[in-house]
């Protein structure tokens, strides 16, 4: 099942920019390992802010609600999520 999601990043302003660096290495370590198992297709950047487009394909929803809550910056991160299905005219 692939999903498109998108996420916006939102740290509160109390936050220190040690905290923050750390929640990104953390992010960084789970987001690749994702990356690397399959279940995490593709991340692209939007272009201007702190939000990412993501690729998703999982075996079930709560799989999906399982990895996205298990981010470090889930707390952080306001996510939508769209479910997508094959395009009649996709020649892949
Ligand atoms: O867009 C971001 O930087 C947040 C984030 C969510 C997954 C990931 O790898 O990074």
């Amino acid at each position: 099942m692939k999903f498109l999601c998108r996420m916006q990043v939102q740290f509160p302003e109390s936050m220190s920019a040690e905290e923050v660096a750390q929640k990104q290495a953390q992010e960084k370590e789970y987001s690749q390992a994702l990356q690397r198992s399959g279940e995490f297709e593709a991340i692209y950047r939007v272009v201007g802010k702190y939000a990412n487009v993501s690729i998703f394909d999982v075996e079930s929803n709560d799989r999906l609600h399982e990895i996205l809550s298990g981010f470090p910056m889930f707390p952080y991160m306001s996510i939508e999520t769209t479910p997508l299905s094959k395009h009649p005219n996709s020649i892949r």
